[in-house]
């Protein structure tokens, strides 16, 4: 309850800070949206006894004691992996910070309990005031380190003024020790700079330099063990990434090269290969080849995410603040800066958006099919719609009745993803329920009790495996609506695409939706809706996937459902005459009892 006064305060101290309504000058339009809901619930009295109290802070307790920011969105290089081959749109230089507006929001944050700041970009060398900026956050009581990530390109020319002026930790970011690759895949000339810098930086007593490498099958997957070697004689944390997908990147499954995968490549090479202790906030996993100087690191953002102990906030070139790298929900801070808002209200904005901040994405698994803009502007601005497969109308449409959900992120999923994740572990368990459910032949009634009352089955003992269940379902349209679906022109927006992303969004919330349901993390979900050629109607077939312990049937029925009365309110202007049928459960595999297949002419 507490909560929620703290979150409708703090949603007020928004609503007033961005002037809603009637406000001329917004924040980033996004957040808006998002919060639209909230505000509703909002009491005027309560703005003035907002404190902004632990603002770090978020609902699962996590505190945000690392700051990065992203110092510019241009850079020097063009890596394939980072940056689409068309290049990003740059934000215009009045919307991006100043230096003056970087160092105040810094000192805001230093005074709430930030110690470590990371410069980023972009390419952040590329600042020409970046000396000047580091010089000054030197200067920031508690402030204990100020890290940069770098490509290393102009490092030999730079690291000595930018040591002098407060840098203290420095990653490098290479990905292969062949200068002919390197310029194919950064698209410019430079390697030999790279290892001279890295080479000064450990001269110059950086400890550590950590070397970041991103691996991607194909193109260096073959030099893991040589990058292994580069280890042995230089003091180096060498952390192999594995290739994330951002939109416009080339991302393909087959391309990423697994944590479990390198690791077996090393252990084969370098017996002895041992693993080492990690600080509690570290992004990699750190190991060593016996006698060697350097360390190596494997940053498993992919298989193995390290959410739980996340520390860290971004603070975008363009002044927005990002709670997660693969959220897209962002509050703007250079427009509260802009218009003179106190510090316990930028505060407050931060506090809100960190209080949104999820356990960990809630797509992790989906991230392939997440449409995140280019790492290279996850300092930069969100265009939303822009490479989305779905149209402004169908986007406004969704809006209108899946609130508070990022619903640009679902999108079909590539089921082949799966290899690559590690299980997890998924808590079922609820209350100290012991129900024998694991026996193939028992025929009780495993969702109602001894008394007879409802209950909700304990599958905290059940064996985890891989479930699928497939579901399809019709839906009967009409000539009329038929013809303005195939030409897409139904006022309302993309039928089938809205319905897809409807259907895809209902299977996550099944158990919301059917009471005795569990919560199930899903690994895939495929959605697909077709106007069958020649009888006017909508064939909707859904695959749901999952590593778990109870079946996934459940959640196939409901996104059929939810995807075939999509279809209904979206063409029930045209005619009411829709008619939904069929919806049934073609195929069902894993669990205890065995598959399912529908025979066809069930
Ligand atoms: N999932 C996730 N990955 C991150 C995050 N920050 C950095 N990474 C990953 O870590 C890689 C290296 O990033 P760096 O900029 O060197 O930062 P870092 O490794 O977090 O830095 P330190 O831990 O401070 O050394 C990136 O390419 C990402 O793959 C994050 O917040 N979330
Ligand atoms: C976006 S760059 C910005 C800083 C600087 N320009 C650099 O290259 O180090 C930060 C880090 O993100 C990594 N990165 C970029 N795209 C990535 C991707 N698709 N998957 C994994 N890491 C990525 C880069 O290798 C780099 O280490
Ligand atoms: S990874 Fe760094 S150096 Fe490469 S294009 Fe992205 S921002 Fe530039
Ligand atoms: S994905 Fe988000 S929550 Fe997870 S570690 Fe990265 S920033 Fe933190």
């Amino acid at each position: 309850m507490y909560r929620s006064f703290v979150r409708n305060s703090q949603m007020l101290a928004v609503k007033r800070l961005l002037k809603v309504p009637g406000c001329k000058q917004s924040l980033n339009p996004l957040c808006l949206s998002v919060h639209t809901s909230d505000f509703s619930t909002c009491q005027v009295d309560s703005v003035a006894k907002i404190k902004a109290s632990d603002p770090l802070t978020d609902s699962y307790g996590r505190y945000h004691d690392y700051l990065r920011i992203s110092l510019t969105e241009r850079c020097n290089l063009r890596c394939e992996y980072c940056m689409p081959s068309d290049g990003v749109p740059l934000t215009p230089k009045d919307k991006l910070l100043t230096s003056d507006e970087i160092l105040y929001l810094a000192k805001l944050f230093v005074r709430q309990g930030v110690t470590k700041i990371r410069l980023t970009g972009g390419e952040p060398t590329v600042r020409k005031d970046i000396i000047n900026i580091i010089a000054r956050l030197k200067e920031l009581d508690g402030l204990k380190t100020i890290a940069m990530t770098t490509n290393g390109l102009t490092l030999t020319r730079q690291l000595v003024g930018l040591q002098k002026a407060g840098l203290n930790l420095l990653n490098i970011s290479l990905d292969t020790l062949q200068s002919a690759r390197y310029e194919k895949v950064t698209r410019r000339k430079g390697w030999e700079r790279v290892i001279a810098g890295i080479d000064l930086a450990i001269q110059l007593g950086f400890n550590p330099v950590k070397v970041n490498c991103v691996v991607m099958r194909g193109f260096n997957d073959d030099e893991i063990c040589d990058f292994a070697r580069f280890t042995l004689d230089r003091n180096v944390d060498v952390r192999f990434i594995e290739y994330m997908p951002f939109s416009g990147n080339g991302w393909h499954d087959n391309r990423m090269v697994s944590f479990k995968e390198m690791l077996s490549i090393l252990t084969k090479e370098f017996p002895g290969f041992e693993a080492l202790k990690n600080e509690p906030n570290d992004t990699s996993k750190a190991y060593k080849v016996p006698g060697s100087k350097g360390k190596l690191g494997f940053i498993t953002s992919m298989s193995n995410n390290f959410c739980s102990t996340c520390n860290r906030i971004r603070l975008t070139a363009d002044g927005n603040i990002k709670v997660c790298l693969f959220g897209n929900a962002e509050i703007s801070l250079r427009d509260a800066v802009r218009n003179n808002s106190s510090e316990d209200d930028i505060m407050t904005m931060v506090g809100l958006a960190l209080q949104r901040k999820k356990k960990q994405h809630a797509g992790m698994l989906n991230l392939p099919q997440m449409q995140n803009r280019p790492m290279i502007l996850i300092g930069g601005k969100i265009d939303c719609t822009k490479n989305n497969r779905v149209s402004r109308t169908a986007n406004k449409n969704i809006n209108s009745f899946l609130p508070n959900t990022s619903f640009l992120n679902f999108i079909p999923i590539n089921h082949s993803m799966n290899r690559f994740y590690e299980t997890r572990s998924i808590s079922y368990t609820h209350g100290n329920r012991n129900m024998n459910i694991d026996s193939k032949h028992n025929d009780k009634l495993t969702h109602v009790d001894a008394a007879g009352k409802a209950n909700m089955v304990n599958v905290g003992k059940k064996i985890v495996s891989s479930r699928s269940a497939t579901a399809c379902g019709k839906v009967l349209v009409g000539p009329k609506v038929s013809a303005l679906i195939k030409s897409n022109s139904m006022k309302k927006g993309d039928v089938l695409t809205v319905a897809r992303i409807a259907g895809i969004q209902g299977a996550k919330k099944t158990p919301d939706l059917i009471p005795l349901c569990h919560n199930i993390f899903l690994s895939g979900i495929k959605l697909d809706a077709t106007l069958e050629d020649g009888t006017d109607t909508i064939i909707i077939t859904a695959t749901v996937e999952s590593e778990g312990k109870t079946g996934v049937e459940m959640e196939a029925l409901t996104a059929v459902t939810i995807a075939a009365l999509t279809v209904y309110d979206m063409c029930k202007a045209v005619t009411h005459n829709i008619v939904i049928r069929d919806i049934k459960l073609m195929e069902k595999t894993g669990g205890v009892r065995g598959d399912f297949k529908r025979n066809s002419e069930d």
